[in-house]
């Protein structure tokens, strides 16, 4: 498949903007040798059928933590990162444990139909190049974030010695990267200070001057959880929000993406916006962990560009289809707080998960929806039918016939899962073979 141009014929699911799906039946989408889509023909007349839709995109999610998807206890954030978090991420000092953990997490990853994710590795500079090796070959396409953080809230067994050591370490990998994928056609670094309680003043002036420098793209955490926000106003008593710690550091641009932003407040939210910078909303995670429900779309009305993520092991699962039904569900207790307009369609969390990702990675010009310049990023979904389970046809969806192909999407949201997702392609490669 790779290096040869290929036909694809069915009926192609993406989003067209936030609200509303298009459905191209009957259609025909060619894709070179390099894996873009040249041609896109509908109306032809077809023997087979199949079903794709779009690539899905987490925008958040932390690899060297998935041994850990769903040991989470009743802890909350601090506790949380102590007790179960930075004992696991140490540990992959270990590159032989390491492989394991990667490996996994991207045969997982990829089963569910993520595309494209914005990785965090761990402190070690050789198992955060390990993460990126092992992701080109698989060929998922990814950011790889060698994490910072220098400050004593974390163990001295898991901890940058100092500021300078973690810019050198930082450089290690992008250098890394540079050499495994010159272009980043398929790989990019990411510069990511874990979070402002992790990372000194200097450690995150230099990683902002290390963005204009390179001008990558960077991730953290931002106002997950309130214990949180109260340790950060303590520790930069000077500025004016969470959010101005990461503007007054440089850190806060375009190509930002901030995980969580569940407790930020209208100035915040203005200063995000006109900096450009992107939100991930992890809400698996922030019901998880108990970190609150963030309000997606108080958001969207402010024009802040959202994308979803699972941020496992915060979040319980490596799926963010899983992650865009939580993020239906959460809106609909934002609802039950009072504001029914917050609920989110079937429609919108799709939008999240695909084309919102991509904007929020930068990547929107590349993929995200099947036009002619994109690249073949897809995933081939398999519903069951009633009517053929005598057959032997289990089909985990159960589509009696008479569904609709807004309905047919809907039941798939809801009860699809690694198995209705029967083949992924990345950048016209495919990655996850048909099973049968
Ligand atoms: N959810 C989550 N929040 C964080 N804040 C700082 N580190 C982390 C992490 O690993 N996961
Ligand atoms: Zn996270």
């Amino acid at each position: 498949m790779e290096g040869q141009r290929t036909l694809f014929l069915g009926t192609f699911v993406h989003c067209q903007n936030l609200d509303s799906l298009e459905y191209f039946h009957d259609t025909g989408v060619f894709v070179d040798e390099k894996g873009t889509i040249v041609a896109v023909k509908q109306r032809c007349n077809l023997t087979i059928a199949v079903e794709t839709v779009m690539p899905e995109l987490d925008s958040h999610i932390h690899a060297s933590q998935y041994p850990n998807a769903g040991i989470f206890g009743k802890t909350t954030l601090l506790d949380w990162l102590n007790k179960y978090t930075f004992p696991l991420e140490a540990s992959l000092a270990d590159t032989d444990k390491a492989k394991k953990v990667y490996t996994r997490c991207i045969e997982r990853t990829l089963s569910h139909g993520t595309t494209t994710a914005a990785y965090y590795a761990t402190i070690s500079v050789p198992s955060t190049n390990l993460l990126a090796d092992l992701c080109l070959s698989f060929g998922q396409r990814a950011f790889i974030g060698r994490v910072c953080m220098d400050t004593d809230l974390q163990p001295d067994f898991y901890r940058d010695s100092s500021a300078e050591s973690a810019l050198a370490d930082t450089k290690a990998t992008i250098a890394h990267i540079a050499s495994i994928d010159p272009t980043h056609s398929l790989i990019c670094p990411i510069i990511t200070p874990r979070f402002a309680p992790s990372c000194s003043s200097p450690l995150m002036h230099s990683l902002g001057a290390l963005q204009k420098e390179t001008n990558l793209p960077i991730q953290t955490h931002i106002s997950e959880n309130k214990n949180e926000n109260e340790l950060v106003k303590k520790l930069f008593p000077d500025a004016a929000s969470y959010t101005d710690v990461y503007d007054s550091h440089g850190l806060l641009c375009p190509k930002t993406i901030l995980a969580h932003a569940v407790h930020i407040t209208e100035e915040e939210a203005a200063l995000i916006k006109k900096r450009q910078a992107k939100i991930s909303h992890c809400p698996a995670s922030n019901s998880a962990i108990t970190s609150g429900t963030a309000k997606v779309r108080w958001m969207l009305e402010k024009g802040l560009d959202v994308g979803l993520g699972t941020d496992m092991s915060g979040g319980y699962s490596a799926s963010i289809l899983e992650a865009a039904r939580q993020a239906l569900l959460v809106s609909r207790h934002v609802a039950m707080g009072g504001d029914d307009k917050a609920k989110l369609s079937i429609e919108e969390v799709l939008y999240l998960a695909t084309r919102g990702g991509a904007k929020v990675v930068g990547l929107e010009d590349k993929i995200g929806g099947f036009e002619v310049g994109k690249e073949w990023d897809a995933q081939l979904i398999a519903l069951g039918s009633v009517d053929n389970e005598s057959k032997g046809d289990k089909g985990l969806v159960d589509i009696f016939g008479w569904e609709s192909w807004e309905e047919k999407i809907a039941k798939w949201v809801f009860n699809g899962d690694d198995r209705t997702t029967s083949a992924v392609w990345v950048k016209g490669r495919l990655v996850v073979h048909e099973r049968q």
